[in-house]
């Protein structure tokens, strides 16, 4: 077999075609409400009829006033009970460093394609880090309107810098800043959600590996513009695998959730991070937070770039289930245990044979 060079959404698009080729199609069943959803989140919140995103305040949890910071622990349970995903504001992350981080993900993407192939990864040789853009290995043979480069950040220990973009030259040392950064705002909300479990508060932190081993990754998507913005998708529709995944982004909508039967456009909130629970998350609180399922539209007018960072466990050391405590009462366990690579594994099952019957084991994902 011929092994496949992935094309790079890039060169297509500055190629200056008027339509896409076919393996970016949706099918009908996807593409209902692709076509105006910019236009209308570029409107402006008050436009958007219904419900939107959580805004959750997470000053309080440093507080003093311990009503005030059980209220915010109230907040982040509902957000992440209800929606399963929340934008954060005072999190603790300088917005400087925030900027900085932006300013050279841009600037990588920014250098010609060849540059950045310098970088590309190797999917089939399990080389998974770098440059890239998806492979048509799932079923349906459907491809992706971005591209993307997706490496480790934290823990220190595990990085390999050698693989980051040498260019620009401050690329490492503000990525490696932001991952430090980054992991104190994922202890702080980790414990937040602990509490709001009724759990001790280092509970899920431990339960994921600790500042030893739960690894932050992160991948930069980069979405050019599309000629065709009601037929595509910059990602799919799924629910991250990780525990927790931040979003932060170019300040170009794009990014939906789905919520009571529709899919909600999330607003863009200067300084706020976008925060999904993932299956991770939902596995050991037994479903009480819910792993969201989402999607990114492309648009004709404005490259969007986002950055998401997957907070997840050890692939294979640590058994995912539903945490005991949240069983004492007699509460059934709604998952199967699976290590966090057997949990990758049954969902591309589950994706590549839709009609397979379930094995017992699984019966409730
Ligand atoms: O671009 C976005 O806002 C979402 C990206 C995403 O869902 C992902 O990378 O898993
Ligand atoms: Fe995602």
């Amino acid at each position: 077999m011929v092994a496949k060079v992935a094309s790079r959404v890039e060169i297509l698009a500055k190629s200056g075609l008027s339509e896409i080729p076919a393996e970016y199609i949706r099918p009908e069943s996807e593409r209902l409400d692709l076509g105006d959803a910019f236009e209308t989140a570029k409107k402006g919140a008050e436009d958007q009829l219904g419900p939107q995103l959580p805004v959750v305040d997470l000053q309080a949890l440093q507080s003093g006033d311990e009503a005030a910071r059980r209220a915010c622990v109230e907040e982040v349970r509902r957000a992440a009970s209800e929606w399963g995903v929340m934008h954060i504001t005072n999190h603790g992350m300088k917005p400087e460093l925030v900027e900085r981080l932006r300013k050279v993900g841009k600037e990588f993407f920014d250098l010609p394609v060849e540059e950045k192939e310098r970088y590309a990864n190797d999917q089939a040789s399990g080389k998974i880090q770098g440059y890239g853009s998806k492979l048509a290995n799932n079923a349906s043979g459907q491809l992706e309107w971005q591209d993307y480069f997706f490496h480790l950040i934290f823990p220190e220990e595990k990085i390999d810098v050698s693989i980051w973009p040498k260019q620009p030259e401050e690329y490492i040392e503000v990525t490696a800043e932001f991952g430090k950064q980054l992991r104190v705002v994922v202890t702080k909300l980790l414990e937040a959600l602990s509490e709001g479990l009724g759990l001790e508060k280092g509970k899920l932190d431990s339960e994921l590996g600790g500042s030893k081993d739960l690894l932050l990754q992160m991948k930069i998507n980069y979405y050019p513009v599309c000629p065709q913005p009601d037929l595509a998708l910059g990602v799919e529709a799924h629910t991250d695998i990780s525990a927790l995944s931040f979003i932060l982004h170019n300040m170009v909508p794009g990014l939906q959730v789905f919520y009571d039967g529709k899919w909600v456009t999330a607003e863009c909130i200067p300084d706020a991070l976008i925060v999904h629970v993932g299956d991770s998350l939902e596995i050991l609180s037994n479903g009480r937070y819910k792993s969201v399922l989402h999607r990114g539209l492309v648009n004709k007018e404005k490259i969007r770039i986002s950055w998401a960072v997957f907070c997840e466990p050890p692939k294979e050391t640590i058994l995912l289930r539903p945490l005991e405590e949240l069983l004492a009462d007699g509460t059934p366990p709604n998952f199967p245990p699976r290590t966090f690579d057997q949990h990758i594994q049954h969902k591309l099952f589950k994706k590549n044979n839709p009609e397979a019957a379930t094995p017992p084991t699984t019966a409730t994902d």
